[in-house]
């Protein structure tokens, strides 16, 4: 990707758990500065894609490289360059968020002597300067991911990766929790990798999104260029069929009318969505467990939260 530094590279990306392959051969690029959007229904390889990314689960060399480091042979430079958040929720909620993010900071080997400065500035970053010591079992699901978005940044990562940060939250909430990454994002040039079901964040915070879709990419782009990607595609298909009821009606093809009439409704992220997953929402027994799956974990996660 000529002089554009790349943050994460994956190539050829697979893993498999027992007989079931999660990712089949992904292949992706996330530059550098950019906040990078992976999406896809249930089940569709984001989390194992985003754990074998961050060292957290072993593959072969050559598949991933992080800011030039590969995984599976760097694992310890890699590390010192991310910033973890993940679905399960990693806060201790008998500690206070200022203990919370110092046990962060010790874990990260942040020394010693910055440590105390590096903790308080993860805090007020995230908006919980004020709250740093009260126990984190009395803040609302909001400050908890706050909480959690601030242990990822006491290291000063170069790269932030964020798997559902947003799941079970209120709007309002959402919005706090966006806006702090957008904030440091732009303070600090940091890439962020971001999983998300929440359409309409993606469209409006992510630079560019990836649509996976049973292991591997299926969409790629800025977000308008997948919408205007599924706006032509549907014009194409009116087209094709205005064409076909045109040929079977000889009223309609004597009078020439085969011209599709234009989309009145411009395409949204969530048609997008569907237009890469939607035989993976179609219902068959997989997709059914998928679903189970999820919701159980949207609830273990939004009652721990909450
Ligand atoms: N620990 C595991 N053991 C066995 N299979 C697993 C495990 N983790 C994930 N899988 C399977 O790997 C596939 C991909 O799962 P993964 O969690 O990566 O998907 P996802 O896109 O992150 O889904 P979600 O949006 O629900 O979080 C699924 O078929 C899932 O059942």
């Amino acid at each position: 990707m000529n002089s554009v530094e790349e943050a994460v590279v994956c190539t050829g990306l697979e893993y498999a758990f027992g007989g079931t392959l999660a990712v089949d051969g992904l292949d992706l690029s996330v530059a550098a500065g950019e906040v990078f959007g992976l999406l896809g229904p249930n089940g569709a390889g984001k989390t194992t894609a985003i754990r074998a990314m961050t060292t957290l689960l072993p593959v072969p060399s050559g598949m991933v490289r992080v800011f030039g480091h590969d995984v599976a042979r760097q694992k310890m430079a890699v590390r010192r360059l991310l910033g973890y958040v993940p679905q399960a929720l990693s806060a201790d909620s008998g500690l206070t968020g200022r203990e919370n993010v110092a046990l962060f900071a010790r874990v990260f080997d942040v020394s010693r002597r910055e440590r105390t400065a590096r903790v308080a500035a993860a805090l007020d970053a995230v908006g919980l300067g004020g709250a740093a010591d009260r126990l984190a079992g009395t803040y609302s699901g909001g400050m908890v991911r706050r909480l959690e978005l601030a242990q990822a940044l006491v290291s000063a990562p170069r790269l932030l990766v964020l798997d559902e940060p947003t799941i079970g939250l209120d709007p309002i909430a959402r919005t706090s929790v966006w806006e702090r990454i957008s904030e440091i994002r732009a303070a600090t040039g940091m890439t962020v990798l971001v999983t998300t079901h929440y359409m309409d964040e993606a469209d409006q915070y992510c630079d560019r999104v990836a649509l996976m879709h049973r292991g591997s990419i299926r969409g790629l782009g800025t977000p308008e260029q997948l919408k205007a990607e599924v706006a032509g595609e549907r014009l194409a298909a009116a087209a094709a069929a205005a064409a076909a009821t045109a040929a079977a009606s000889a009223s309609a093809s004597a009078s020439g009318e085969t011209e599709p009439e234009s989309d009145p409704v411009p395409p949204t992220l969530e048609d997008v969505f569907r237009h890469f997953a939607g035989d993976g929402m179609a219902g068959g027994p997989d997709d059914q467990t998928e679903r189970f799956r999820d919701v159980r974990r949207t609830r273990r996660t939004a009652s721990r939260v909450g």
